[in-house]
């Protein structure tokens, strides 16, 4: 049971899976008295009004944003920049603006040009997701115990640095430095309060790490996925039909939103090329293995990544069950 709420109002932009899961959170625990939403499509707004997950979702800009203490931006990472644009005249000062974009760098270069003086912009970004996107597919326990990341940057010292860009409105360069803490510790309660574990970090070492642990497996899965695509056009339709095995798994990543992994690879480019070449690398040695018959190298190799599913699930990040617990009948 909590007692106060952290911030009076919340404006969520984009009320997909993200979105309407922190929504529900945010009520469950009641983090914030009021919640408003908008988001580009019509459909999504009716549809969150039947699920009575927000206080108003009507749709009205300047009734969403212009009281509201903290906004966060729940959109694809590749519409973040012009919708920063366009609800920047309409942010109370004093507000907190974040995001939960699965990339960092480019949102922060889209987002921070656009956030006028007297408001915070703390970019973040919870691990937690499914393959299921759109206003049905959130639910309130979607964070706990999941971490999530912020990226703070310094917005004074990314004018200064930014101030002969295009893109750049003359008011912001002209911008006070001044610490912003306590908008980063304001939202890290925000996120602790909805169940996740909070880090700190920066939106470069966000992108690499991100861009091993999450994006190049989602690659990897397009990839194996495609290529079985492929094959089932010459194997009719075995690659269904025989699918309770390993290639199973792949296709639950494979399925997630093409919209939102799209912009992930365009945005990531950087560190996913890096980690991609690395892996080519890995591969190669692995398929010198297979050919000079290096059954210990395989064996050790194998070894070592059962070790680190074993450290994924000792620390409470997924189901020691066997088979992600799909049920099977024991004889
Ligand atoms: N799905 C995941 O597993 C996951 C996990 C963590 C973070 N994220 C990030 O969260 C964000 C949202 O992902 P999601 O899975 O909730 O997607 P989603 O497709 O379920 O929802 C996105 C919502 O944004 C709306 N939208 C699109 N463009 C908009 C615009 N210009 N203005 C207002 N609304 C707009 C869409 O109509 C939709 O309702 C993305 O940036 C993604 O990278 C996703
Ligand atoms: O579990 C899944 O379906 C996810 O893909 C979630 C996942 C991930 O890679 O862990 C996907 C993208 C996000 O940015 C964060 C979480």
């Amino acid at each position: 049971m909590h007692e106060e709420p952290l911030f009076d109002k919340l404006t969520l932009i984009g009320l997909g899976l993200i979105g309407s899961s922190i929504a529900r959170a945010a009520r469950t625990h009641c983090a914030v008295r009021k919640i408003a939403a908008l988001d580009s499509s019509p459909r999504v707004l009716a549809r969150v009004r039947e699920l009575e997950i927000v206080d108003d979702a009507s749709g009205d800009v300047e009734q969403a944003l212009g009281d509201a203490d903290l906004v966060i931006l729940c959109a694809p990472v590749g519409a973040c920049g012009a919708i920063a644009r366009d609800i920047a005249p309409h942010l109370k000062h004093g507000a907190i603006l974040s995001d939960v974009g699965s990339v960092k760098g480019s949102i922060v270069k889209a987002v921070a040009p656009h956030v006028p003086p007297g408001v915070r912009f703390v970019p973040a970004h919870p691990l937690a997701g499914t393959e299921y996107s759109g206003p049905d597919a959130g639910f309130a326990t979607l964070f706990k115990n999941r971490w999530c990341l912020l990226t703070p940057i310094d917005q004074a010292a990314f004018e200064r640095d930014h101030s002969n860009a295009d893109n750049v409105a003359p008011s912001l360069s002209q911008r006070a430095p001044h610490a912003e803490n306590d908008a980063v510790d304001a939202l890290a309660e925000f996120w602790k309060r909805l169940g996740a574990k909070v880090e700190v970090t920066t939106p470069e070492h966000h992108d690499l790490a991100l861009a091993i642990t999450s994006h190049l497996p989602h690659l990897i899965a397009f990839n194996i996925v495609g290529t079985a695509d492929h094959l089932e056009k010459v194997t009719e339709s075995e690659v269904i039909k025989f699918s309770a095995s390993g290639f199973r798994d792949f296709t639950r990543i494979a399925a997630s939103d093409p919209t939102m992994w799209r912009d992930v690879f365009l945005n990531n480019k950087g560190a996913v090329l890096e980690m991609l070449s690395r892996f080519n690398a890995d591969l190669a040695a692995l398929q010198r293995m297979i050919e000079v018959d290096d059954g210990e190298g395989l064996f050790d190799l194998f070894t070592r990544t059962r070790a680190i599913r074993r450290g994924i699930v000792e620390q409470g990040q997924d189901t020691a069950a066997p088979d992600f617990g799909r049920p099977h009948e024991k004889a």
